[in-house]
Parts: structure tokens; C-alpha cells; sequence
């Protein structure tokens, strides 16, 4: 309860939305199409036509170990090293140390010293737990927001943050507040779900109905490992491709492979070692 004041009220003093120095050569107006922000993987822009809705706020959903976080991750290393756009990152299950650890080790080099140097902000599971204080953490968070321009945001996750709010309709009311300030701060964001069905049983929350999009990271058994799939279910106000992609995950980060590449969704290796996979 009192986190909704506290988001009613700082919702009044925003600032306009941010469009970055890249991004503000591109005119969406002049081309008829709609600004996005990419993700910086390889293979999921295209099937998002060009990245996220600039403004939008989209739910990552998965199981455990299938990519979520490297995408959050990602999405804000691309976002500073290519973009010049920088970025939030909230976590209520590790600390700050681990985070940064976690992105060298998949090849995020530079992703420590983004975040001394104040690109990346991150929030740790001590930031946003330590002092019991919820509603005081909310505010010195969206003082920051304020205070400087941040274009990307990625909370990590979405599931320990709803476990603030007691019954459905606070928690409805809460996330489409949240969601509108993100937005009238100027940021694109990732919420990251964890998911507890195993695909093809997708969960369907209320949260898949209040963001605007939803990107699910899929990964399915086989006899030498898994093989992994992205499937982008909705982008509001744009037309994306909604099949279900073959994904990687290595050194350097997630890739999005096009179907014909040889990385079969039906079954066998393709040269990559998985072999088997889901009967979509
Ligand atoms: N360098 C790498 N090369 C290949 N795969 C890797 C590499 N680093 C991590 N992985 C894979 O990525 C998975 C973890 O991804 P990530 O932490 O993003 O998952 P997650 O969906 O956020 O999981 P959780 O919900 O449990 O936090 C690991 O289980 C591992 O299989």
C-alpha cells in the first residue's frame, strides 16, 4: 500500500522520455516505422523487426538456466556499448559482485567497468532488501531515475517483486503504475518472469496481459544437453514474427539462429551437439 503511494506520487514530477544521441538520427516519423530499441542479439532483432518498441515494457519468461538474466544482461551491455544508452539493472537474488561476474564470464568484458563508470547502475538483492524498507528503496530509486538518464531498465525479477503485494487486484494495480512510470521516465524495459510450467504448458499471468510485450526463453531436454528456443508472443504496435526460433548460448551471449540454419527445432544436431527437441 504504501509503495502505490509512493509510485502515485512520484509519478507526477517525470521527465520527458529520453531519446538517446544514436537512436535520435533515426526518425521513425520519416520512415512510417516504429522506433525500437534493439536488443543486441543476433537474430532476435529481426524477428522483433528491428528490437523492442521504444517505451515498451516486456516480460522475459522461462524456466531455470534458460537465459533470462544473460539477456538482461546483454540487452544493457549492447545497450551502452553500441547504442550509447544507459542502463538500470534491479536484482532481488544476488549482489553486485556476482552480477558483474556472471557478464565477464559469458564475455561481457567491459560490463564491470560500465559499471564504475556509471553506465550500468545496478540495484542488488541488498540495494532493495537489506533495510526492510521497501517504500524508502522505491524512493531513492526513483529519485535516481530522475537524477539521470537512463534509457534501459531490466528487473530481475518480476516474480520477487510481486511477492510485495497480498492479493491480485494491489497487484495489478501496482504493475500498471510501475509500468507507466518506466515509461514516462523514458525507459524500455525488461521484466524477467520465472516461470514454473515447462513448455508447451506456458503459464499465462496477469503480467502477460499488462506489458507490452512477451519474449519466452524456452529450453527442452535431449540426450547430450538441451536445445534452446526463443519465441517473441507479443510486441504491441509491431509486426513481429511469432514462430519459435532455435537459440544459443555461448561466449558472447545468446544468439537467435533462423530456422533454415541447420539448428533444427525437430530434432538433430545441426552441428551444434544437441540432437532430439519439442514436437511444436
Ligand atoms: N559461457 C557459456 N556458454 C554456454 N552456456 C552458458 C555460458 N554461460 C552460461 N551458460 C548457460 O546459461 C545458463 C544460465 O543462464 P541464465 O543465468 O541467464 O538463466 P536464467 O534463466 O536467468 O536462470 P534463473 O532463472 O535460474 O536465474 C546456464 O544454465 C548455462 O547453461
Amino acid at each position: 500500500m504504501y509503495l502505490l503511494i509512493v509510485l502515485y506520487k512520484s509519478g507526477n514530477n517525470h521527465r520527458e522520455p529520453v531519446v538517446s544521441f544514436r537512436r535520435a538520427f533515426y526518425c521513425p516519423a520519416m520512415t512510417g516505422m516504429t522506433d525500437v530499441v534493439p536488443t543486441g542479439v543476433d537474430g532476435l532483432d529481426e524477428i522483433l523487426n528491428g528490437g523492442i518498441v521504444d517505451n515498451a515494457t516486456v516480460l522475459v519468461s522461462g524456466n531455470p538456466g534458460t537465459g533470462k538474466s544473460i539477456l538482461g544482461m546483454q540487452y544493457l551491455y549492447t545497450g551502452v556499448t553500441e547504442y550509447d544508452e544507459p542502463g538500470i539493472y534491479i536484482s532481488f537474488e544476488e549482489n553486485a559482485d556476482d552480477i558483474r561476474t556472471a557478464a565477464e564470464s559469458i564475455g561481457f568484458d567491459r560490463f564491470g567497468e560500465l559499471v564504475d563508470e556509471g553506465e550500468i547502475k545496478i540495484y542488488d538483492k541488498r540495494d532493495m532488501l537489506s533495510d526492510g524498507d521497501f517504500t524508502a528503496t522505491m524512493d531513492r530509486l526513483l529519485e535516481d531515475f530522475s537524477a539521470e538518464e537512463y534509457d534501459r531498465l531490466v528487473l530481475d525479477s518480476l516474480t520477487m517483486f510481486q511477492l510485495f503485494f497480498d492479493d491480485e487486484r494491489e497487484k495489478r494495480t501496482y504493475l500498471l503504475k510501475f509500468s507507466d512510470i518506466l515509461k514516462q521516465y523514458g525507459l524500455t524495459s525488461l521484466l524477467i518472469n520465472e516461470q514454473g510450467a515447462v513448455f508447451p504448458d506456458t503459464e499465462i499471468g496477469l503480467e502477460n496481459f499488462l506489458t507490452d510485450g512477451n519474449i519466452y526463453v524456452i529450453q527442452t531436454p535431449t540426450d547430450s544437453g538441451v536445445n534452446r528456443y526463443v519465441w517473441v508472443a507479443k510486441m504491441r504496435k509491431q509486426d513481429i514474427d511469432t514462430d519459435i526460433f532455435p537459440m544459443e548460448i555461448s561466449d558472447g551471449g545468446l544468439i537467435v539462429h533462423d530456422k533454415a540454419s541447420g539448428f533444427s527445432m525437430m530434432g538433430g544436431d545441426g552441428g551444434t551437439g544437441a540432437s532430439g527437441g519439442p514436437s511444436f
